[in-house]
């Protein structure tokens, strides 16, 4: 069984983040990347946190940041090699996530076969919503998730549509890099991701779960 203990402050732990990417077929292509055969993983540091109330900040060498929405899975029991059937026994909760990208940064990595540490693990790149405890899920594989930029919708899916299951990727996961309790798991992101510019609002949510609100500031 799970342990939800403290958890509802998980972001302050300084645990790890780990993100999968490409997770949706449709923003896979809308990117013009292959639909992957096994989960594309990358790390984000704890510093990407923060609240609302703060700012997701635009770091001072990008110019084309990016907001992703993504449903974040917080791991409530830790362990290696963690078989699938096991796997939801080890989520604590989940929060509404957002995987801020810098775009141009990224698309230049990519291009040099650089890692993507300066285009999404920055400070303020992780935006999260308050804790959602495990209950108030029901079906994890069956939310919609949304975003909106200045009230227009930018991104709205279904979890229905993820490539890889959050048992798949909690199996996979702890069989790379070990789960502690207070790790996050970002599933990845549904298509429409689009530039943010500076005193943009974004306004995200699960259903009617869960909504945040935060505003991008430029880096001075
Ligand atoms: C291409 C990406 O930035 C992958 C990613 O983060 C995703 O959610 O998909
Ligand atoms: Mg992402």
């Amino acid at each position: 069984m799970a342990s939800t203990k403290n958890l509802s402050r998980f972001w302050e732990w300084g645990k790890k983040i780990i993100c999968v990417g490409r997770n949706y077929a449709e923003h896979a292509k809308e990117l013009k990347n292959t639909v992957p055969t096994e989960p594309v993983l990358f790390l984000k540091s704890p510093t990407a946190y923060v609240k609302e109330g703060a700012p997701a900040v635009i770091p001072f060498y990008s110019n084309n940041l990016h907001h992703e929405v993504e449903l974040g899975v917080v791991i409530g029991k830790g362990g290696k090699d963690i078989p699938q059937a096991l796997a939801m026994d080890h989520v604590g909760g989940y929060a509404l996530c957002l995987d801020m990208t810098a775009r141009d940064v990224q698309d230049k990595c990519k291009e040099k076969g650089l890692p993507w540490t300066l285009a999404k693990a920055f400070d303020t790149s992780c935006p999260v919503s308050d804790f959602i405890p495990k209950d108030k899920i029901q079906d994890p594989h069956n939310v919609k998730i949304w975003l909106k930029v200045n009230d227009s919708l930018r991104q709205e899916g279904s979890t229905s549509s993820m490539i890889f299951s959050i048992p798949f990727l909690i199996s996979y996961i702890s069989k790379i890099i070990s789960l502690e309790e207070g790790d996050l798991i970002l599933t990845g992101t549904p298509k429409g991701v689009a530039s943010v510019q500076e005193n943009d609002e974004m306004v995200a949510g699960i259903d009617d779960i869960i909504s945040m609100t935060f505003k991008v500031e430029k880096h001075l």
